[in-house]
């Protein structure tokens, strides 16, 4: 059996006060795309953030490539585009800068860019269909194209494993269209993803599984589920019959 990318093992996870996680298992194998689902407040950011480190494990384990985190050190592997950043931030760095920052950890600060950093770059906004934006400051850009700019950012790392939170909020199609063609690319060389996500939307045939987070734990793994409410929508594709073991309510969008 290959080693996971992601091995979560009980873990309890919180900030302040009574945990927001309990006993939450997660095992995330290379080449998977992973959505984790959830209504508003139910923990899946911090479910992510967990994986990532930035919020302590109260209980349980988490490892990364099969190293636990505490040990981890290889955080190159890993590109992570958290929620609603805004990359222009009154900063007047053009997108081809934000982006390249992305190659940072690779290189290491003091040692100038090289071709690779240069052809990573420029790989990773052909990928997100911003190459012809390459030279504008990243301010200008519509929001979808700035969520772009940083999806981009988390590419020029070439990094094997994507964490995205909410990468397609409040983005325009025609950016989701280009995020969405961005991480098949990603995903057909190798890449694994975990990503949180409302709505799923053009990403949808990328996502192999589903894990819906609800009330302090996971709820569900496997198969997408079907959001509540949408069987109206006009693209809502019956590809199951109604029973009652769909979790019906338990992602909100
Ligand atoms: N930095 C923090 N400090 C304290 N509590 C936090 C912090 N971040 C999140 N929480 C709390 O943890 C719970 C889960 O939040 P989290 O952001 O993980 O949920 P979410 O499912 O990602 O929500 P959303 O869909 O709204 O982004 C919420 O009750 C939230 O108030």
């Amino acid at each position: 059996m290959t080693t996971p990318v992601i091995q979560v093992a009980h873990a309890a996870v919180g900030y302040d006060g009574p945990p927001v996680l309990r006993d939450v298992s997660l095992s995330v194998a290379a080449g998977e795309v992973v959505a984790v689902l959830g209504a508003n407040g139910s923990g899946k950011s911090t479910l992510i953030r967990a994986v990532l480190g930035l919020v302590p494990v109260g209980a349980g384990s988490v490892a990364l490539f099969g190293t636990p985190q505490r040990r981890f050190r290889h955080w190159h592997r890993i590109g992570y585009v958290p929620q609603r950043l805004g990359a222009g931030g009154g900063v007047p760095a053009t997108v081809r800068e934000v982006v390249a920052s992305g190659r940072l950890a690779r290189r290491g600060v003091l040692r100038p860019a090289g071709r690779a950093d240069r052809e990573a770059v420029a790989a990773a906004l052909r990928a997100v269909g911003l190459a012809d934006r390459a030279g504008d400051p990243v301010a200008t850009l519509s929001g979808g194209q700035q969520q772009r700019t940083l999806i981009a950012r988390a590419l020029a790392g070439q990094p094997e494993l994507l964490v995205l939170d909410e990468p397609t909020a409040g983005v325009d199609a025609a950016s989701q269209e280009a995020f969405a063609g961005a991480l098949r690319g990603f995903v057909d060389g190798g890449g694994t993803v975990l990503l949180v996500a409302h709505e799923l939307g053009p990403l949808r045939p990328l996502i192999s599984r589903a894990v819906v987070v609800h009330q302090g734990g996971i709820v569900h793994d496997g198969a997408v589920p079907e959001p509540a409410g949408h069987h109206a929508d006009p693209d809502h594709e019956h590809v199951h019959p109604h029973c009652d073991e769909e979790p019906a309510g338990l992602w909100s969008i």
